[in-house]
């Protein structure tokens, strides 16, 4: 099998161009590829096809084969695959998920490759006790919309966002929730995956914290039965959050596209930063901003190529 190695944000997956040739038993392949001593190493696989309803179709896998619907730093790197290898020469490229169809904007660096993209992660849902709601219902509701992220950016009234929210559509923001013996708020927010923001005191060495340790009672925690992403947060100010993630079916990574989202918006609604923010990972920085309009969040970061190679399969 021909691969790419590519990362986002440190967020590094194997790359197939599968737009000829279909893989057989992908799950298995991402399992193999993916492990660190015996593989290439990487956090799962990503395969790049054709697509009749947009340019291109984006596949992902875990590092343990489960399927995501959506992956923020592939789909970045999907982006850079096809246009430096020559699939296109566009630099707006529609790339269909299983979360539906995004929007990138590929930014050329001075040697003719993708150096960044600026990707319409489409609009959150907010995942609350049992009632998903999608955030694009609120359109109906606009000026208490634009109310709550106005109250939130300027005096920052988190009670005010929850409480404005809780009466339109009966939704909780933050709930409380037992992992492993300890009481946890956690905001619940699906970018087409679903994620769950937790925030740590400001004064830790988030470096230091022990996520190998927490991250899988909340990966497998009853109260999320296809598994969670889980993402802890550290407010620096209100344009800065710094985040470590647990993925399900990965465990942790350097970087999480949709975790990094999901986290703003969650941070948005409850009261924390503004509605553009930059999110420091282990593996670098996102540039994440809400358009409150439209209700679409837009994601910007680095995609790099590692290596190319062959693996027999
Ligand atoms: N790293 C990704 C998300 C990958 C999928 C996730 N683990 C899931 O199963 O939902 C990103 O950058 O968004």
């Amino acid at each position: 099998m021909v691969f790419t190695k590519m990362h986002g944000a440190g967020n590094d997956y194997v790359y197939v161009d599968c737009t000829k040739e279909e893989l057989d038993n992908p799950s298995e392949v991402a399992i193999k590829v993916s492990d660190r001593h015996t593989g290439i190493g990487s956090d799962g696989l990503i395969l790049i096809k054709s697509s009749d309803k947009a340019d291109f179709f984006m596949e992902m896998y875990n590092a343990d084969g489960s399927q995501g619907k959506m992956c923020g730093n592939g789909i970045r790197c999907v982006g850079k695959y096809v246009y430096d290898n020559g699939l296109t020469d566009k630099t707006t490229v529609n790339i269909d998920t299983l979360a539906g169809i995004k929007i990138l904007e590929l930014n050329i660096g001075t040697d003719g490759k993708v150096a960044t993209a600026k990707v319409n992660m489409g609009c959150p849902v907010l995942e609350a006790a049992d009632i998903p709601m999608d955030i694009s219902a609120l359109k109906d509701y606009k000026a208490v919309y634009k109310d709550i992220l106005s109250n939130a950016k300027d005096t920052g009234l988190s009670k005010v966002a929850v409480k404005a929210l809780s009466e339109v559509t009966n939704a909780v923001v933050a709930e409380k929730i037992e992992v492993n013996g300890g009481i946890y708020e956690i905001t619940g927010v699906s970018m087409g995956n679903p994620h769950g923001i937790v925030y740590l005191d400001k004064d830790i060495d988030i470096k230091k914290f022990a996520i190998e340790q927490i991250g899988p009672h909340f990966e497998s925690h009853m109260a999320f039965p296809e598994r969670v992403n889980t993402e802890f947060i550290q407010v620096v100010d209100r344009k800065n959050l710094n985040m470590r993630v647990w993925e399900r079916g990965s465990g942790e990574t350097l970087a999480c596209g949709t975790g990094a989202c999901a986290s703003l918006v969650a941070t948005v609604l409850n009261g924390m930063c503004d509605i553009d923010a930059t999110l420091h990972l282990l593996g670098g920085d996102l540039n994440i901003s809400w358009d409150t309009e439209s209700g679409n969040v837009y994601m910007e970061g680095p995609a790099t190529t590692v290596f190319t190679g062959t693996i027999e399969i």
